[in-house]
């Protein structure tokens, strides 16, 4: 058994969580650069947190600058083991209507100005992401929005284009009919793929902001009402995060779906040719393993 940190990343409109108790605001430092902004540490119901703001307190850090390394090592610094996603997300789907939340289990990677991988050149490591998210971590969210009285749906693609401007007529209806895809936002990934680096559990909870641009209902996605959406999302949010404590437990048992030891047979470079100052890079991150 270890002990059960839980990192919520907060994304567009979550800037902070209140109820922590000793909360602390605290500056940690990678060798990946600074992450989004500080870190918010405390307990709730006896559990260890840990929020940090995705895009930094103020909304400074746009999609493509984000610095997804820096966020995910920090997290891992700090003893994380399990990170929840919380982001503004549009729907490709009637049934996901705005202010209702969607468990994702599943991406498309339409992301390409971004650092995607703690390893390269030194220290190749291939992880898997066939299943990029942790289902116990994502049942734990799902009851905890059942909990709180959102309406929630269980699985769903995940569309992660770059940014910063929204898709086209024709990007959002291909994006639903040809590619199946449910909803669509401009964060998650790397950051999926670098909490499995970092072998960290990772959910994503998308919190459904508009239609994008494909509903003929609706018209084209418009950041005014999104940001009216969001508000009331926020709220939604926090109330969910608060529950999951109580649901994940302080003791944590090893993850049943690997997602904690996801590089045991992944790094490729043989020890006598790995770059030493790659290797001090990933102390954090492949800490266990090096
Ligand atoms: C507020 S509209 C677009 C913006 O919102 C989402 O951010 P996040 O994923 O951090 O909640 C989306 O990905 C865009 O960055
Ligand atoms: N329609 C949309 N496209 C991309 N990111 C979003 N975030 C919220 N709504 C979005």
């Amino acid at each position: 058994m270890t002990q059960t940190k839980i990192a919520v990343i907060g994304g567009s409109g979550l800037y902070e969580i209140d109820g922590l108790t000793g909360a602390e605001w605290v500056t940690v430092e990678t060798p990946w650069g600074a992450p989004s902004d500080a870190i918010l540490t405390g307990t709730l119901d006896g559990v260890d947190m840990a929020f940090l703001p995705r895009h930094g307190r103020g909304h400074v850090h746009s999609p493509s600058t984000v610095p997804y390394r820096a966020n995910i090592d920090a997290l891992k610094r700090l003893g994380c083991t399990d990170v929840i996603s919380v982001s503004a997300c549009g729907s490709f789907r009637e049934a996901m209507a705005p202010g209702d939340f969607v468990i994702v289990d599943q991406f498309i990677d339409r992301t390409f100005a971004r650092e995607k991988s703690f390893f390269g050149t030194g220290c190749v490591a291939h992880v898997s992401v066939a299943h990029p998210t942790c289902p116990r971590l994502g049942d734990a969210c799902e009851t905890a929005a059942k909990d709180a009285g959102i309406a929630v749906h269980k699985g769903g693609t995940y569309l992660a284009m770059e940014g910063p401007q929204f898709s086209t007529l024709a990007e959002s209806k291909m994006y639903r009919e040809s590619w199946g895809a449910d909803v669509i936002g401009m964060t998650n990934m790397p950051e999926a793929k670098l909490a499995r680096e970092a072998e960290l559990c990772y959910a994503s909870v998308a919190m459904i902001t508009d239609y994008d641009s494909w509903h003929p209902d609706h018209g084209e996605v418009d950041v005014t009402a999104i940001i009216a959406t969001l508000m009331g999302n926020a709220d939604k949010g926090r109330n969910l995060v608060a529950r999951l404590p109580a649901l994940l437990g302080a003791d944590r048992a090893p993850c049943p779906h690997g997602c904690d030891r996801a590089l045991e047979f992944a790094i490729l470079t043989q020890p006598d040719a790995r770059d030493p100052a790659l290797m001090a890079k990933l102390d954090a991150v492949a800490g266990r393993m090096l």
